[in-house]
């Protein structure tokens, strides 16, 4: 089978275009969906690429219609890409059973265990495949790549980013799960895609990967006070900011004060990571 892109539909929007696409992925073997956001400037020269992970139960929409990211990247000439969070419909056993495993919760790793690691590769699926597809198909700039991501796509933002310093120029992130290994759902979700050996977990969690690798660029992370899923321990961004410090690395981690974990959150500080994102990006 090919690679090649099925549009599914398209909407004008701050003089750039949404649209929406599905094709077969090699690495998932399986259809996969994203969404995208060309700014004006995609008409006249090509423009540098934003990545945007979303959070479990998303799809390649809720970034787009929640997010209010177009805006911004109209005015800063960046493309924006908005994978699905996993694959669907793949046949697999409980993959629709539980919101937090399986469809809508691929968690960005590449499943090593059955019977999630025929089709839930997607560390691979967004950090080359997905790449190539865009740069390919669009006019984008190559070597001008950032990430960014909610919760559950903090966490992959944060991880291919430190996985791949020289892929991505920067990387930001919403409320991210900055330290899996140690919460439920990274209890949970590694269990499942990874197995029991918790040495194979290490390489896919932020505040793990922060002692090896440091960035050039400032890592941004925005947090809510009033966000449930902080509370209940799910994020443990102080973890990832103790590891930061530690390794020297430079963090701007924002404590919003009375935000949750929701689309309101994102919209209201969405402009602070599109500008930042902006130094690296149209330098
Ligand atoms: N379904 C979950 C909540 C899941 C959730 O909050 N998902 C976040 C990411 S972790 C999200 O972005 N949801 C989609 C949306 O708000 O549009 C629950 O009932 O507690």
């Amino acid at each position: 089978m090919s690679n090649t892109l099925r549009p599914k539909s398209e909407y004008r929007c701050f003089d750039g275009t949404v649209a929406y696409y599905s094709h077969y992925s090699a690495s998932c073997d399986c259809e996969m969906s994203f969404a995208v956001y060309l700014p004006p400037q995609a008409q006249l020269k090509s423009v540098p690429i934003l990545y945007y992970l979303s959070g479990l139960t998303c799809t390649e929409e809720n970034f787009m219609t929640k997010a209010g990211a177009q805006q911004y990247a109209a005015e800063l000439g960046i493309m924006l890409v908005a994978p699905d969070t996993s694959p669907r419909n793949t046949g697999i056993p409980g993959e629709d059973e539980s919101w937090d495993l399986g469809s809508g919760a691929g968690f960005y790793v590449d499943a090593t265990v059955k019977p999630w690691q025929k089709h839930y590769q997607m560390y691979t699926y967004i950090t080359k495949e997905l790449p190539a597809l865009i740069i390919q198909n669009f006019p984008v700039q190559a070597d001008k790549q950032s990430i960014f991501g909610h919760s559950m796509g903090g966490h992959g933002a944060l991880i291919c980013a430190l996985k791949n310093p020289e892929q991505y120029l920067s990387v930001s992130a919403f409320a991210p799960i900055a330290a899996p290994i140690n919460c439920p759902w990274g209890d949970k979700l590694f269990t499942a895609y990874l197995g029991e050996d918790k040495s194979k977990w290490a390489e896919y969690d932020a505040t793990k990967l922060i002692e090896q690798t440091q960035l050039k660029s400032t890592i941004m992370i925005d947090q809510g006070t009033e966000d449930t899923f902080y509370q209940q321990k799910q994020l443990l961004p102080e973890n990832f900011a103790t590891a930061s410090k530690k390794a020297n690395q430079k963090l701007n981690l924002r404590w919003q004060t009375g935000y949750d974990h929701s689309y309101f959150m994102i919209s209201s500080f969405i402009k602070d990571h599109m500008e930042h994102h902006s130094i690296y990006l149209n330098n």
